[in-house]
């Protein structure tokens, strides 16, 4: 499906920057727009791919360019008062050509952590398209007030939008690996799972259309009704059929490849299915109880079988108790099987009731250092007897 990007504040940017270098190397056309917003100048200057005249700076008059520095509510004010600025960014990109809006921010900072929900809800009165959220939480080891931001936004990012997306940073920091250092593979991670998710409904008019390939609408399907989703993915390395070319890809002759038949082919889908379901989350949460599904499988076209892909949504049906299950495959000439699970409205989110009790406990903990040090500051500058008088 075409997608227009918004990538709010750095993270933001930086996710949205590389969707289009995945889409470049890939071919998947999903980025139908690209556009990043922030109040850091320096952050806007350091993109690599989103056009120019894409990036818009908001909040000059109030932060002077140099980002709001993790106040995540004058991260939603200068976006509100900015809101024109971004407006007619979007204004210069084909709107009728695209199927959803997709806001994404790491929800821990200020600009992006305020100001995504605050785009959500303006595009959303605007636009009858989809909004979804691509909202990504903070390392537990970033401190109370990224925890603090990052619960508040979340509540507020849900309710702006048509489904929010998480994406969980803790989950995906290496053992040893500090999450900034990282950044560049978890960011890959993330564009790999929803570029492939998205992607699927995307078959360009070259590629062979077969009748289980994922339509966009079964994305959207999945999508509404909102609350949050989460993402599962597995893959295995094949060999391309190099000795068939071009000729195999569009008749869909494996060229009697031993290693291609039927029962190797059902076995690697149903057991990347359950690798995706059962394995890391892009959120970690029990997929028990979730509301709607969808499986969709990538690979070369010899590699997927209309058996395996009903076995794995069958036994997703059971996993999840859902009765809403779609599945269907991604054909695209990669070296690899990909299982991408996209399970929409998860409700049991351990992960999301642990941040909100940090985040009280951070919320606490300052309202209490604030009281104390203006009271220690009084206690400073005042003289014990009272005997001084200030100027004016
Ligand atoms: N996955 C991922 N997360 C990131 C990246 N950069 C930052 N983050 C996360 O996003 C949170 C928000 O950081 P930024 O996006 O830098 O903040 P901002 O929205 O620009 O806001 P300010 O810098 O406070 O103005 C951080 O707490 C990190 O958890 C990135 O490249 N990838």
């Amino acid at each position: 499906m075409k997608l227009a990007m918004i990538g709010f504040g750095q993270a933001g940017g930086k996710i949205v920057d590389r969707f289009l270098d995945y889409d470049d190397r890939t071919g998947s056309g999903i980025v139908r727009a690209a556009i990043a917003v922030n109040s850091a100048k320096a952050d806007l200057m350091g993109l690599k791919n989103i056009p120019q005249e894409n990036r818009v700076l908001i909040g000059q008059a109030r932060v002077k360019g140099h980002g709001v520095g993790a106040d995540n509510e004058l991260g939603a004010e200068v976006a509100e008062e900015d809101i024109d600025e971004v407006q007619n960014a979007i204004d210069a990109i084909p709107t009728h050509e695209v199927d959803a809006f997709l806001v994404v921010a790491g929800m821990g900072g200020g600009t992006g952590s305020g100001g995504a929900p605050v785009l959500a809800k303006h595009l959303k009165r605007i636009y009858t398209i989809p909004v979804y959220g691509l909202g990504v939480l903070p390392g537990t080891d970033e401190g109370g007030i990224y925890t603090l931001n990052a619960a508040r936004s979340f509540q507020t990012f849900v309710r702006e939008v048509d489904n929010l997306m998480v994406f969980d940073n803790d989950s995906w920091r290496q053992t040893g690996e500090s999450v900034e250092g990282g950044y560049e593979q978890i960011n890959e991670e993330i564009v790999r799972r929803f570029g492939i998710l998205f992607g699927a409904g995307e078959v360009g008019d070259g590629q062979e259309v077969a009748e289980s390939v994922v339509d966009s609408s079964e994305i959207i399907n999945t999508l509404s009704g909102g609350g949050v989703s989460t993402v599962g993915f597995a893959s295995e390395e094949v060999d391309l059929n190099t000795g068939g070319g071009l000729l195999s890809r569009f008749t869909g002759d494996a060229g009697g490849d031993d290693n291609l038949d039927a029962a190797n082919t059902t076995n690697r889908i149903t057991s990347l299915v359950r690798k995706a379901a059962l394995g890391r989350l892009t959120l970690p949460c029990e997929i028990e109880g979730t509301e709607r599904a969808l499986l969709v499988l990538a690979g070369p076209s010899e590699y997927l079988n209309r058996k395996g892909i009903e076995r794995g949504r069958k036994w997703l049906e059971e996993e999840t108790g859902s009765m809403e299950v779609r599945g269907g495959d991604y054909p695209r000439e990669e070296p690899e099987v990909a299982a991408a699970i996209l399970l929409s409205g998860v409700t049991n989110v351990p992960r999301i009731k642990r941040l909100q009790q940090v985040a009280i406990e951070a919320q606490d903990n300052i309202d209490d250092i604030q009281q104390e040090s203006e009271e220690n500051l009084e206690e400073l500058v005042e003289d014990d007897e009272d005997e001084l008088e200030p100027l004016f």
